[in-house]
């Protein structure tokens, strides 16, 4: 059986990348994604817009929707403080065996929970089976019709506060119009974009943040 392009990814970042360095990972991935195959990794231009949001919160809990290969997952993880936690959460099985592995090399498996699910099963979940209170920073990076739904959902389920910080990928390529729509005509979130460009590609893409404002 042939394998996966997420497969040879792990491969090249186990054959080329230095075990227990998270900037060693994402470089090695990103060289990988740049030259042999392209992946839909956040990448090393979207990536810096990322670690200044996360810098600029420093949270203490953080959730990422769509985990992938694991690259934001580490990318977001070298940069929480100690104590802090990322729950990171896939639908997909095969990703999320392969971004375990990817976490683990990197040596950031203690601050990373990786659940692997459909967002709108585990979100319910957070608070009582994950002790979630509320989170302090989200990255959404999954389905892009999950978007909207899952923000409504965050909201029912009580884990914003006053302050949460939304980061989406993608809001221009692929797109993520009726996220677009709902959040930055909701007056309970300041929204902001960033402007940017596709991983490894020409391709114009942005990033939206929205500030909850409880
Ligand atoms: O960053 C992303 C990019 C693309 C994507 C796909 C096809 C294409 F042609 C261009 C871009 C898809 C994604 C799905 N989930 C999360 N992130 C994604
Ligand atoms: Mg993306």
């Amino acid at each position: 059986m042939n394998q996966s392009k997420e497969q040879r990814i792990l491969n090249f970042v186990l054959q080329n990348a230095v075990r227990g360095d998270p900037r060693s990972v994402m470089e090695t991935i990103d060289k990988y994604c740049s030259e042999k195959e392209w992946a839909m990794n956040v990448g090393d231009v979207k990536g810096v817009i990322l670690d200044k949001t996360v810098e600029e919160i420093n949270p203490s809990i953080a959730l990422e929707l769509g985990t992938y290969c694991g690259y934001s997952a580490v990318r977001i993880a070298r940069l929480l403080k100690a104590g802090a936690c990322l729950l990171t959460v896939e639908f997909n099985p095969e990703f999320a065996a392969i971004a375990k592995q990817m976490i683990e090399f990197a040596g950031v498996q203690d601050k990373v929970k990786l659940l692997q699910g459909p967002s709108e099963v585990i979100i319910p979940q957070l608070k009582k089976k994950y002790e979630v209170d509320t989170l302090d920073f989200v990255f959404l990076d999954h389905w892009k019709d999950r978007y909207a739904p899952d923000t409504i959902l965050l909201q029912e389920c009580s884990l914003l506060r006053k302050g949460s910080v939304l980061l989406a990928d993608n809001i221009i390529f692929p797109g993520a119009p009726e996220f677009i729509k709902y959040i930055r005509n909701n007056p309970r979130f300041q929204c902001s974009t960033y402007p940017s460009h596709l991983e490894y590609m020409k391709v114009q893409d942005a990033m939206e943040k929205a500030v909850f404002l409880g």
